[in-house]
């Protein structure tokens, strides 16, 4: 199976509400779509969003990527060579680690269609199901309760709550959230790096001193601080888990060796796709830390490709997997069934979707 082509297109989805966090505020799901043509006529299908706040990544920035350093260096290469194929990759251009997700994720979709079996079997097998969180944006309180309430009524259990705007007023939205869902609906914390290292400490010891039971802190301070990552989970009993400050696996061998974090979010638009996420979880496992897998702003296709890697390790055991429920509109065939809170893998070869909505590839 020979790569003859890697295309270009767009996609744009309204969210059915604006995602609010500490670092940005969007209203659409507006990313590129990448395929994958092989000789055979079968096609891989990849995405990347333009996260520039976090990864530095623009649509502009992929695009360009993909069309002038990873296809020409790709064009050619036999599937079978997966090795081969993600050397070239990741040694063709530096960081750009959207555009490398986009291209990764198709090439894994089409190496799990040649092998005729559903990517997670490939990738370890470790489960068919799995539950997702959902996010509630950074908000009014009474918003946020509101949010918090429909979501579990359409039958959320873990609720992924923003924080880190204004430090002032974190504990109290927790406490008003809690206080509104009770005790067995799951919360964890994200504070998009909105906090300094002493504020960190601050406000989950008020949280843990009011019982809040708060599950995980996610990156309470800023990404390249690993010093105050450090002084933070030092100082806390509530774990704390590392997204911004992880993308690579020598990103995540720092931080675990330096005791910086309990916990570790992978993103494939972090790592650069499945390749290197698996030595992260490799890293992980070795070092008995357990993962999230996550998302961006991303719709069901490579969220699709996420599930497959949630489903075939069992070092991930919590997934922040809600791009797909974040949209107003599914207008996908075929993959993994995101039913609300329950993603449920389907036995179709690769990532398994069918039909892409993108109309114009170049
Ligand atoms: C969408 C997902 N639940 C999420 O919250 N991801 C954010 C970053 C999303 C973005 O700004 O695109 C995170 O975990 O920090
Ligand atoms: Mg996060």
């Amino acid at each position: 199976m020979i790569i003859r082509d890697i295309q270009v297109g767009e996609i744009s989805l309204p969210l059915a509400r604006p995602f609010k966090t500490a670092l940005r505020t969007v209203e659409h799901v507006d990313d590129i779509v990448v395929r994958v043509v092989a000789d055979t006529g079968e096609v891989g299908y990849g995405e990347a969003p333009p996260t520039a706040v976090i990864t530095g990544d623009t649509k502009g920035s992929v695009a360009c990527a993909i069309r002038e350093f990873i296809r020409p260096n790709l064009i050619g290469m036999d599937v079978e060579d997966l090795d081969g194929i993600m050397k070239r990759l990741h040694s063709c251009i530096l960081k750009n680690t959207s555009a490398k997700a986009a291209v990764d994720m198709a090439i894994y979709d089409l190496w799990a269609k040649r092998w005729g079996a559903p990517l997670y079997k490939l990738l370890g097998g470790a489960r068919t199901s799995f539950r997702t969180d959902i996010t509630i944006s950074v908000n009014p309180i009474d918003e946020m309760v509101a949010d918090a309430l429909d979501a579990v009524s359409r039958g959320y259990d873990i609720l992924k709550i923003k924080v880190g705007k204004d430090g002032t007023g974190d504990v109290e939205r927790i406490a008003a959230i809690r206080e509104a869902v009770g005790p067995d609906v799951q919360l964890r914390v994200d504070a998009n790096q909105g906090w300094t290292p002493k504020q960190s400490v601050a406000i989950i010891s008020a949280m843990e001193d009011r019982n809040l039971n708060i599950e995980l802190v996610e990156q309470p301070v800023k990404a390249h601080d690993i010093a105050g990552m450090q002084f933070v989970t030092s100082r806390v009993y509530t774990p704390i888990l590392a997204d911004e400050s992880v993308f690579s696996p020598a990103d995540a061998i720092d931080i675990i060796q330096k005791g910086a974090a309990d916990l570790i979010n992978i993103k494939l638009m972090k790592t650069g796709g499945i390749h290197q996420a698996l030595k992260i979880c490799d890293v992980a496992e070795l070092y008995g830390v357990e993962c999230m897998i996550g998302c961006m702003l991303e719709s069901k296709l490579s969220v699709s490709a996420a599930a497959h890697l949630c489903c075939g390790r069992s070092v991930i055991t919590k997934a922040d997997l809600d791009g797909p429920s974040l949209c107003s509109v599914d207008p996908f065939t075929g993959g993994p069934v995101f039913e609300e809170a329950l993603v449920t893998m389907s036995e179709a070869p690769g990532v398994g979707l069918s039909a892409i909505p993108c109309e114009h590839w170049s």
